[in-house]
């Protein structure tokens, strides 16, 4: 005798789940319909689910073949300008398309310049005293007054009838020179300017401040162009408008958008750009810089020097400006090249990462994954001291810093190249009489000139490798400038070639 059975069913009696989900044994038309279309879905859902798992899988695969690569080094030592530089010989078109961004930097840094010459002049009010011509003013002026009340005093005497031929008393003291007028109404006229530099470092950083970095500066986190891209509304949509001004420009910059807060610098800078030319080559700011009490950084004399072509209103960044152009990086910011090998491309990730000491311990999640390091160490930078450390000098911190690397663990099967940089700062300090005896005593008596200052600092960077090296590890080491596009260009490609000999033998493709 037959038994009739229910057909074999999908929902098993012994899988409980399958049980659970079993349709109901009097199942309406209806029911059914929904049942069945709720099932297709599922199952469309389910059909991407595990494609977008081989596409994952798939990259996984392909990722364990890519090149990632650490920029280390301390804060300032060049790491940012040599990713702009992989990225100008990898992918120019994203930097065109970053561009106008850094016409942000760039304010901000003049902007930032500007205030700190005027604070020096400010707190070495000595120095005018030493051998610039000298104007006396009226006994009533009080030596306690600010330079600002000096201001205030000289207009009102401009505005008098008499101002021009009103004598000042004899050697009277103290006395006002007539430099320190001038600046004093420099002073006066370049407070827009100055004022925006804090606009500026809010639009940059998003408003983050970064405790323990450093007193200077503006920190940015990957993808701050995006923040700063000054684009004109008009085109761009008002999609950027949403940004939030902490420190306005003006009364109205809070409800101003990226684009209208950097025109508006830009207006003030076109607006200032004779008071800042006038400043800049002041003679007691240019005496200042030559005796070296008055030390502005490379980018600083960089813009100030080009103000004339920076404040044009039509002003786009060239490479050369943005290479230039100084932002302290926050954390590790990752950017990916396709780099081309034997016909086919390689991913290589870049890891920049922000190099003061506080900033350090971010680096250490991608040591293990890492197949290469650029350690960067600016060799210029034996007169300097860290800025979140000011006793330590930064040529001991660099060599302390490349003694970690050296000796971590994680680290030691890495491919390891040595950029000694900024030798085109070194060159120049040599060759103004700056001498690396007063800064490192052990440099004793050897010759003070370009190639025994090199051949000694490598010395050093070499034998740190040497005691460090158990496993016999090569040691990479160039001598750069990586403001200078050409010559930097062949080193990367030197670079390249030797991590793609270890990459092929270790990834075993020959
Ligand atoms: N003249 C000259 N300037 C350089 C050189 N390398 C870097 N600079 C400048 O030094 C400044 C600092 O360089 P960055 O690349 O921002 O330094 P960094 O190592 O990324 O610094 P952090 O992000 O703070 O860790 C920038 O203004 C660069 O233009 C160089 O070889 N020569
Ligand atoms: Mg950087």
């Amino acid at each position: 005798m037959l038994h009739a059975r229910r057909p074999p069913s999908v929902y098993s009696q012994e899988d409980p789940l399958s049980f659970a989900l079993r349709p109901p044994d009097a199942e309406s038309d209806l029911d059914r319909r929904a049942r069945l279309q709720n099932e297709a879905d599922a199952k469309r859902i389910s059909d991407i689910i595990d494609e977008q798992l081989k596409v994952d899988r798939r990259n996984f695969e392909k990722s364990k073949q890519d090149v990632r690569l650490l920029l280390l080094g301390q804060a300032e030592s060049g790491k940012s300008t040599l990713q702009k530089q992989f990225q100008l010989m990898y992918s120019p078109d994203t930097l065109d398309q970053e561009r106008t961004s850094w016409r942000t930097v760039i304010y901000f840094n003049i902007a930032r310049s500007v205030r700190r010459v005027l604070e020096f002049l400010d707190a070495h009010g000595d120095i005018f005293d030493e051998d610039v011509a000298e104007t006396p003013i009226p006994d009533s002026m009080s030596s306690q007054r600010t330079l600002e009340d000096l201001v205030h005093q000289s207009d009102a005497d401009d505005h008098s009838p008499q101002s021009s031929s009103r004598p000042y008393s004899s050697s009277a003291s103290p006395i006002i020179t007539e430099a320190q007028r001038q600046i004093a109404t420099l002073r006066l006229r370049l407070s827009p300017l100055v004022a925006a530099e804090s606009t500026l470092a809010d639009r940059l950083s998003g408003g983050v401040r970064v405790s323990g970095s450093g007193k200077g500066g503006v920190y940015v986190r990957h993808g701050w162009q995006l923040r700063s891209a000054a684009r004109n509304p008009s085109s761009a949509g008002r999609s950027l408008s949403s940004v939030a001004v902490a420190s306005p420009v003006t009364e109205s910059a809070n409800t101003l958008n990226v684009y209208e807060v950097v025109e508006e610098v830009g207006r003030i800078l076109d607006a200032s750009k004779e008071d800042v030319k006038t400043l800049w080559r002041s003679e007691v700011v240019q005496k200042m810089i030559k005796r070296r009490r008055l030390r502005l950084e490379e980018w600083a004399e960089f813009f100030l020097s080009a103000i004339d072509r920076v404040a044009a209103r039509d002003y786009v960044p060239s490479t050369d400006d943005i290479l230039h152009a100084r932002i302290q990086t926050m954390g590790v910011s990752e950017h990916l090249f396709e780099v081309p090998l034997h016909g086919r491309s390689v991913t290589w990730h870049l890891y920049d990462v922000g190099g003061a000491r506080g900033q350090r311990h971010t680096w250490v999640p991608y040591f293990d994954e890492a197949n290469a390091i650029i350690f960067v160490a600016p060799i210029s930078a034996f007169d300097q001291y860290l800025e979140e450390d000011p006793r330590t000098n930064r040529i001991d911190d660099s060599l302390q810093l490349f003694t970690a690397i050296c000796s971590n663990q994680l680290l030691k099967n890495l491919h390891l190249v040595l950029f000694l940089n900024k030798t085109d700062i070194l060159q120049n300090k040599l060759a103004n009489g700056v001498r690396v005896r007063k800064y490192i005593t052990s440099y004793g008596n050897r010759p003070n000139d370009y190639e025994s200052v090199v051949n000694y600092f490598r010395a050093h960077f070499l034998q740190v490798h040497r005691k460090n090296n158990e496993k016999k590890r090569v040691l990479y080491s160039h001598l750069t400038n990586v403001v200078d596009i050409k010559a930097t260009r062949s080193i990367i490609a030197n670079v390249r070639d030797s991590i793609f000999r270890d990459y092929l033998k270790s990834a075993a493709l020959v």
